[in-house]
C-alpha cells in the first residue's frame, strides 16, 4: 500500500523554513492507518520486545496501537511535570528548539527490551533522549521504528547503535 500520499505537507510549519509532515491525513484513512501499525508491529515481531515506549504527542498515536496490536506493554514518555511517580528526565535538541523527556523510574526493569516507536525522525534527538532514559532504567532498546524519516536531519547517525525502521523517507 502507497501510504506517502496521505501524509500533508505544510510549509513554514510551526515557523518559516520548516516543511511540517501532517500525519492526521493519513490517520483519519482507517485502511492507512492500519497499514501503518501492522507494518511496525510486524518489523518489531520474534524481537522478544517487553514493551513499546513513545514519546507524546504524535508517539502515543502510533506506539500505543502497535503495543496493542503486538500485545505488549505501552510506557508513556511524557514532557515534564506530567507523571505523578518518581521520574527519571533527559534534556534534548529539537528541529525547532529544545526540550526535556520524562519517565517513571519503575516502568522498566533491569534487562527488559523496549522498542521506540514515534511519528518523525528528524535530528534523531528525541529517540536518543527516550533511549538514553529507558537504558538509564536499566532497559535495552531492541529497535526504533517511525512513521517518516527526514533522511538530511541524520537521526540515523545520532542513533546509530540502534536498529532503525521507518516507512516513507523525505530529503527534507
Ligand atoms: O527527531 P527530532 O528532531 O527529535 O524530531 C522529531 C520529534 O518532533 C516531533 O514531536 P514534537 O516535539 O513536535 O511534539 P508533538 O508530538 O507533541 O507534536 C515528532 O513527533 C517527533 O517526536
Ligand atoms: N518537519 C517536521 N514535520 C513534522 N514533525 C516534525 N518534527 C520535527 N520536524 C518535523
Amino acid at each position: 500500500m502507497d501510504i506517502s500520499d496521505k501524509i500533508r505537507i505544510i510549509e513554514d510549519f510551526p515557523k518559516k523554513g520548516i516543511s511540517f509532515k501532517d500525519i492526521t491525513t493519513l490517520i483519519r484513512d482507517g485502511e492507512a492507518f492500519k497499514y501503518v501499525i501492522n507494518t511496525m508491529a510486524d518489523n518489531l515481531k520474534d524481537k522478544n520486545i517487553k514493551y513499546i515506549a513513545a514519546p507524546e504527542a504524535r508517539g502515543f498515536i502510533l506506539g500505543s496501537a502497535v503495543a496493542y496490536a503486538m500485545g505488549v506493554g505501552f510506557i508513556p514518555i511524557r514532557k515534564p511535570g506530567k507523571l505523578p511517580g518518581e521520574t527519571i528526565s533527559y534534556e534534548y535538541d529539537l528541529e525547532y528548539g529544545k526540550d526535556e523527556l520524562v519517565m517513571h523510574t519503575d516502568a522498566i526493569d533491569i534487562g527488559e527490551r523496549v522498542a521506540i516507536v514515534d511519528d518523525l525522525l528528524a535530528t534523531g534527538g528525541t529517540v536518543n533522549a527516550l533511549a538514553k532514559i529507558v537504558e538509564k532504567a536499566g532497559g535495552i532498546v531492541a529497535a526504533m521504528e517511525f512513521l517518516i524519516e527526514l533522511e538530511e536531519l541524520n537521526g540515523r547517525e545520532l542513533n546509530s547503535e540502534y536498529e532503525i525502521n521507518s516507512l516513507v523517507k523525505y530529503n527534507v
